[in-house]
């Protein structure tokens, strides 16, 4: 179990120290535009378990949504506080 900030030092460190077999590693160096896309699929998928699958599901599509927006966030170099002064 871990939070959204505990996620993204563990990616921003991923991405620092690029350790092999890292699918972080491998998303980030395929750069912004396939970031991008990920976004939008894993948006889709959390749209479409929010009206057909189980609040498991759905709560584990989710997960993976924030995990490629915070891919998407090393990729442009934004951070958590740049979002935050937002919310
Ligand atoms: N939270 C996640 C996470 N969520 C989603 N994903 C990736 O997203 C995939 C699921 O997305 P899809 O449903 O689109 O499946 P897919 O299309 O078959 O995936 P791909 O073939 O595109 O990778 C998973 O197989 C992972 O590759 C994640 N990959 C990593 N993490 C966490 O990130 C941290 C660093 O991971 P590594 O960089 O892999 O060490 C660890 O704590 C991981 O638990």
């Amino acid at each position: 179990m871990k939070t959204f900030d505990e996620l993204f030092t563990e990616l921003t460190d991923r991405a620092r120290t690029r350790p092999a077999g890292s699918g972080t590693v491998e998303a980030l160096d395929a750069g912004v535009h396939a970031q991008g896309k990920k976004v939008l699929e894993e948006a889709g998928e959390v749209w479409i378990a929010a009206e057909h699958e189980s609040d498991d599901r759905l709560a584990e599509e989710i997960s993976q949504l924030l995990y490629r927006v915070q891919v998407l966030m090393l990729g442009r170099g934004v951070t958590t506080e740049d979002v935050y002064r937002y919310l």
